[in-house]
């Protein structure tokens, strides 16, 4: 569905040149919800302006819903719908006009675009929001309606640019929800940009981690989890000199590896960490060390950005 080669955007800044996206390379099969991850300025929106033909490449090629977005974007403007961070409907119309109308604009007739508003306002929940003015639609309301004028003609690919960002936790994962839906009920291929680590997680069945303009990541959630971050485990002990006989007993547990002390706390780095533990306590009681408390963290997003870059996502964020 969507398949970028190499594909590059620099801007000239006054007389600096600034590399925006550096040789993206990037496929994305029918069907998949992928989630484009970055903090701020590592290159998402300019990578979608591109794929979505609103900013021709320095360099580069990418083929979007079988079209080549150089050589014919209205094919690629066709086929793809795109909402982008801003609301792309008119403050003063009604909500069902505003999708009709959109309609209209895709060539529809006045009959088949009124069908397909009450469709999308069905799809969308927007059905007792009908007849309400779009000025008066709440944030959250106002993102599913942008994203139901995205999906007026039925693309088979959609691009979202920061859908939630402004909204808060709960209208978020309704939000969310409707964007599954959207996948699992229509088929829609869906490629979305966020810097919500949380988001990207829950939502995406695979996560492109981007940062200065390069993706640095490509994989399920949980695979860049598990291979890049690992389990944490902090087992607090009863002194510093116990601390560090027992970091040698954790250093020889199968599954534990990075081991460290600090104080009376010994932190250790584990693939399967609910494994890990028990074994753990088990040779800790074995050697004489008894042990005051354990704590399991499971990975985040952000133990993988960290590991891959050495800065917290949600600092650059
Ligand atoms: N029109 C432009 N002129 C000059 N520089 C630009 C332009 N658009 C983007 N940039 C620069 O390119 C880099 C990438 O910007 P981009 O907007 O793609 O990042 P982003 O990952 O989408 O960030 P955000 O999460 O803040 O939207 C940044 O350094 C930005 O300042």
């Amino acid at each position: 569905m969507i398949r970028a080669r190499k594909l590059t955007r620099h801007f000239r800044v006054k007389k600096e040149t600034v590399e925006a996206v550096r040789g993206l390379d990037l496929d994305v099969e029918d069907g998949e919800l992928v989630a484009f991850l970055g903090p701020n300025g590592a290159g998402k929106s300019t990578s979608l302006r591109m794929l979505t033909t609103l900013l021709p490449p320095t360099d580069g090629t990418a083929t979007v819903a079988g079209a080549d977005v150089r050589t014919d974007p209205a094919g690629v403007r066709q086929r793809i719908g795109y909402v982008g961070q801003g609301s792309g409907a008119g403050h003063y119309f009604r909500v069902r006009d505003e999708l009709a109308t959109q309609g209209r604009c895709y060539g529809l007739s006045r009959r088949a675009s009124r069908t397909r508003a009450d469709e999308l306002l069905a799809v969308f929940d927007l059905e007792q929001l009908a007849t309400r003015t779009v000025s008066t639609l709440s944030g959250g309301q106002r993102r599913r309606l942008d994203i139901a004028i995205g999906m007026v003609h039925r693309p088979r690919l959609l691009f979202l640019d920061e859908p939630s960002t402004g909204l808060d936790p709960q209208n978020r994962a309704h939000l969310a929800e409707h964007i599954r839906r959207l996948r699992r009920d229509f088929g829609t291929t869906i490629f979305l940009t966020t810097h919500y680590l949380e988001e990207a997680d829950a939502l995406a069945e695979r996560v492109v981690v981007i940062d200065r303009g390069t993706v640095i990541a490509d994989d399920t959630p949980e695979r860049l989890k598990a291979t890049l971050a690992g389990d944490r485990i902090t087992v607090t002990v009863g002194s510093a000199a116990d601390a560090g006989r027992a970091a040698g007993v954790a250093a020889g547990v199968p599954g534990a590896h990075e081991v460290t002390t600090d104080g009376a706390a010994v932190r250790i780095r584990a693939t399967g960490g609910d494994t890990v533990v028990p074994e753990l306590v088990l040779a800790l009681a074995a050697a004489g060390v008894r042990t005051r408390a354990v704590d399991l963290r499971r990975p985040t997003l952000d133990d993988v950005f960290l590991t891959l870059t050495g800065r917290s996502l949600r600092e650059g964020a």
